[in-house]
């Protein structure tokens, strides 16, 4: 078995809740004989319910209304009409991370709350440039909890890439500061800066988000080149509002979402993407690093509705 088609079996293993919530949701609606406007508005009731979110919903009964109305509905044909729409959704969003050429080290901060799984992305990131070859240095940016600093020194040490970390309750601003240096000297192409998330106080956040930056700005004017804000999705909706604040206060660039395999609510994907129209670089469908990879539109979009492949 290919590396791509293990990978695809997983999107659709991982999936598989939030299809079949998508496929209880419409059981029952499309047995009618013609497609009425009755059914259209329970079509786009359960889609809401399906976590796609409100403007999906009215988009995919707009199309259904287009091609099927009085006629016969199949779940097939329904799920196919899902799928084209949420693949046409994700298609130009989906952008995976990738690094310019100069000037190097090339910084990513990674933000999100707490359990959010960013330790767990910053490693699975990591994984994905040391396969392309890229020399990989981590910075632990998050010096609020002692636990999330241990955390990122295992990863490292799994991964075999250097670490730049400093005592709990330390400066944030000056590890990132350390760790550019270090990697310029060592001739590092990607930074990977963990950072606290701590969204109960914007303006503290915010400070030190502007702190980081001042002081990349000092090494290297272009840095942050990025800024991922990772998602839980099985937040569900809470994820949009999270989306919504960190976009405004840390100058979002990019989205990763994880836990798409422990939840009914992967449908909260498609909502951020049509409502945000921010980058989605990758999705995390399982613990290991293996399990973040960047996605086809086209497989997740197939993988959502539940449409065999
Ligand atoms: N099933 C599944 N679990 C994940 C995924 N990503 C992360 N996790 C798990 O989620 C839990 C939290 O992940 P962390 O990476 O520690 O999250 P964090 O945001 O750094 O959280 P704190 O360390 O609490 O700040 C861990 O048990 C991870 O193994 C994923 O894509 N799928």
């Amino acid at each position: 078995m290919t590396e791509n088609s293990s990978w695809k079996d997983r999107l659709f293993g991982g999936l598989g809740k939030t299809s079949s919530r998508l496929t209880e949701n419409l059981s029952g609606l499309v047995t009618k004989a013609k497609l009425d406007e009755a059914t259209l508005d329970d079509i786009e009731d359960a889609l809401i319910m399906s976590d796609l979110g409100p403007a999906t919903a009215a988009s995919i009964r707009e199309k259904l209304a287009v091609e099927r109305f009085e006629k016969g509905l199949s779940e097939h044909a329904v799920k196919e009409i899902i799928q084209r729409e949420i693949a046409a959704i994700l298609e130009p969003v989906a952008i995976p991370l990738e690094i310019d050429a100069f000037p190097r080290p090339q910084v990513i901060l990674v933000i999100g709350v707490n359990g959010s799984g960013k330790t767990t992305t910053i490693a699975k990131l990591a994984n994905l440039f040391l396969e392309q070859d890229y020399g990989v240095m981590l910075a632990a940016g998050d010096t609020f909890r002692a636990a999330a600093i241990g955390q990122l020194k295992i990863w490292a040490e799994r991964l075999g890439v250097p670490i730049i970390s400093g005592p709990q309750g330390g400066d944030s601003a000056s590890i990132v500061y350390e760790g550019v240096k270090q990697a310029t000297a060592t001739g590092i192409d990607v930074l990977i800066v963990d950072t606290a998330g701590r969204l109960q106080n914007r303006s503290e956040l915010m400070d030190e988000l502007d702190k980081i930056r001042r002081v990349l700005g000092r090494l290297n004017p272009a840095a942050p080149h990025n800024v991922v804000l990772v998602l839980d999705a099985t937040t569900g909706q809470n994820a949009l509002s999270q989306i919504e604040v960190f976009r405004d206060v840390a100058k979002v660039t990019g989205l990763v979402m994880t836990k798409l395999d422990g939840t009914a609510r992967g449908g909260v994907l498609v909502a951020a993407a049509k409502q945000f129209g921010l980058p989605i670089h990758a999705i995390g469908i399982g613990e290991t690093v293996e399990d973040l990879r960047p996605f086809k539109a086209e497989d997740l979009a197939a993988a959502i509705a539940g449409i065999e492949q």
